[in-house]
């Protein structure tokens, strides 16, 4: 493909139609995030036409929308591998290509890493060969960091270039003031016009006359994006049409020419260029493989999700309970608060991409006597850690954590993966945390966390449980209590969540091999229950630990300092966590095997360590 800089008008349009129907192509047969990077393809092909990729540093924030920018930069035949193990990441990726600044995946840390660049260009003295410019959606604008970062840009000034992409879409509806005055009507080519028009007039008139010209300006901007950036120091152009490559190249060579901190606000459309994906469709923002031409997905999962059952559960509990709140952040549909939220609008809030608050806010909803959800995935609440410790844990206030997506997530990656839950919240004085095994005990998690008078969190994992429901009975959580589930054998698994399905799995291929292992479900992590550790001391040399978690600080480690701190002897323990490394991206299974933690693969290394 001949460089996009040495294109003309025409070329760079016909090259943004090829870019699409690569992406369309890829995504319909793998899967992928569609019309956000749909949506940008224009923006990004005039980005690279006017910024130099070389030199300047390109951020995308979450970044799931800078496929077309991978095309541009040598990927073009790599991205048929797009997310699949030992493919190219779906997200910006530094060790992937020279091309990508940085690693993203978690929103709204654009404005930051561009004034980060800023400050080093300055330091470097490179203001007159390089300019961050930075791409950011109107849904990333709800958190918190980018106002951290805008009120130390718009007064520090550092030339930089924000291309705020603006599809009038997060995933789901966005939410709150911001979204609401980016969005309304006045962000219209109608301001752009009066502008204009004022400032003809301004030339021309004396100076009473330009006065009042003037206000009136001001008294229309009060009611447009422009005022938010302009009165905290940023330059603002747009809106403009995110579609119209001429225009853009314009206004970014205008932008950049400035030397300022400019925000380009932009107009776009999620899925464009896909009829069927174009305008506010939730379920193209991220999508499974599907046909082309009738947009049908292609695969469907029989069992029921474990986000389904923890929302049916918790829809029930609701309706009987009206102390029972709950927030998601910017996650309606994937933590299945959507169906809350819908039922109960006055007690379900989803509060736009913005974790901290969703934490902290939930906080005060306890101090008044209501039972709060906070249902996040692992990987965002890393977001909202302080508020948990801060906001939650040290007024000893009962909230609950529901915290979806514990485990490998597949696809999405490194900065996806929900490992670090259990290692990060062990820590936090006041806080029980526990697990289920199977949709059975999901429900009843879901119930003891509704009474739980202090702080609580439990996990369960993106899809459905591995253990089949109902191969054991379920029987309610009573604090710091584990259950066996198996009592004899010549070996202990300890299994914790979704870990227990994989300790069972394990121990079934194990008997068939003539070993017959004790199954114990570990129940909570935090408190661990002592006197059950304590008889299979007695009983147990050999213990190996099943959870879908970080090996440090992880559950393997809770019961060694349990094991030392008890004087509990002669006890080896393997643990079949996450080694410490941050893990790839791919179909589940097969990241899984990467790791030697697919069943088979245990029960070999089991195998070994007691026959030799
Ligand atoms: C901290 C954090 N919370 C939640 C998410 C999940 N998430 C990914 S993209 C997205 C929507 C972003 O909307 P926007 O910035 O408008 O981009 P668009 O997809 O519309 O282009 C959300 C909520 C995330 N990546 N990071
Ligand atoms: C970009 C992003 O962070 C989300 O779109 C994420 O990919 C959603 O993951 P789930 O598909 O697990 O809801
Ligand atoms: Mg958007």
């Amino acid at each position: 493909m001949k460089p996009v800089k040495n294109m003309n008008i025409s070329e760079l349009e016909e090259c943004a139609k090829n870019i699409r129907e690569r992406i369309l192509d890829t995504v319909s047969r793998h899967g992928g995030h569609l019309s956000s990077t749909l949506g940008a393809v224009d923006l990004i092909v005039a980005m690279h036409y006017v910024f130099d990729v070389e030199k300047d540093p390109f951020i995308f924030d979450v970044s799931h929308q800078a496929y077309a920018h991978k095309l541009l930069t040598d990927r073009w035949e790599k991205f048929s591998s797009l997310r699949q193990f030992g493919g190219i990441s779906g997200y910006t990726k530094p060790s992937e290509s020279p091309y990508d600044y940085y690693v993203a995946g978690h929103s709204s840390t654009s404005v930051s890493l561009a004034v980060g660049a800023a400050k080093a260009i300055k330091l470097r003295r490179e203001e007159n060969e390089r300019i961050p410019v930075v791409m950011i959606g109107d849904g990333a604008m709800s958190a918190g960091m980018v106002y951290e970062a805008l009120n130390e840009l718009g007064d520090r000034k550092y030339p930089a270039v924000i291309i705020l992409n603006d599809n009038e879409m997060s995933i789901a509806k966005p939410i709150g003031a911001i979204s609401r005055i980016l969005s309304q009507a006045m962000a219209s080519p109608f301001y752009q016009r009066f502008k204009e028009r004022t400032e003809k007039m301004l030339e021309h008139l004396p100076d009473s006359a330009m006065y009042m010209a003037k206000r009136m300006e001001e008294g229309i901007r009060m009611i447009t994006p422009g005022i938010l950036f302009e009165e905290m120091g940023l330059e603002y152009i747009g809106p403009v049409d995110g579609h119209n490559i001429q225009q853009l190249i314009e206004t970014f060579q205008t932008a950049k020419r400035m030397k300022k901190p400019v925000i380009v606000h932009a107009q776009t459309t999620k899925g464009k260029g896909y009829k069927i994906a174009e305008g506010y469709y939730e379920h193209w923002h991220g999508v499974g493989p599907f046909d082309k031409e009738s947009g049908k997905s292609l695969k469907k999962s029989s069992k029921v999700s474990a986000t389904q059952v923890f929302s049916d559960k918790l829809c029930e509990l609701a309706c009987k309970n009206e102390k029972i709140v709950g927030v998601t952040a910017a996650m309606p549909s994937g933590t299945g608060m959507k169906q809350l939220m819908e039922k109960f609008p006055e007690r379900f809030w989803d509060v736009g991409i913005a974790e901290q608050h969703a934490v902290t806010s939930m906080g005060s909803l306890a101090k008044e006597g209501f039972k709060p959800f906070v249902a996040i995935y692992s990987t965002f609440l890393q977001r909202g850690y302080d508020q948990v410790i801060h906001d939650i844990a040290l007024m000893n206030l009962p909230v609950a954590f529901a915290i979806d997506r514990a485990g490998i997530v597949g696809e999405d990656g490194e900065t996806h993966q929900g490992a670090f839950d259990i290692s990060y919240l062990r820590a936090i004085p006041n806080m029980t945390i526990f697990a289920p095994r199977d949709n059975a005990t999901l429900e009843l998690a879901v119930e003891f966390a509704a009474e739980f008078p202090t702080p609580c969190a439990f996990r369960y994992p993106r899809g459905s449980m591995l253990l089949e429901n109902g191969r054991y009975l379920a029987t309610p959580f009573e604090v710091g209590r584990a259950e066996y589930l198996q009592r004899d054998g010549e070996i202990l698994l300890i299994g914790y969540g979704n870990g227990v399905g994989r300790a069972v799995a394990v121990a079934d291929m194990l008997k068939d091999n003539g070993i017959e292992a004790a199954v114990l479900d570990l129940r909570f992590v935090k408190p661990l229950d002592i006197e059950i550790l304590a008889d299979a001391a007695n009983r147990f040399e050999k213990w190996f630990v099943f959870s879908d978690g970080a090996k440090m600080g992880g559950v393997a480690s809770a019961i060694s300092e349990a094991i030392m701190f008890n004087k509990l002897n002669n006890i080896t323990i393997y643990s079949f966590e996450y080694e410490d490394k941050f893990i790839t991206h791919g179909n589940t299974k097969k990241v899984e095997e990467s790791l030697g933690l697919l069943p088979e693969q245990i029960k070999e290394k089991i195998y070994s360590i007691i026959r030799g």
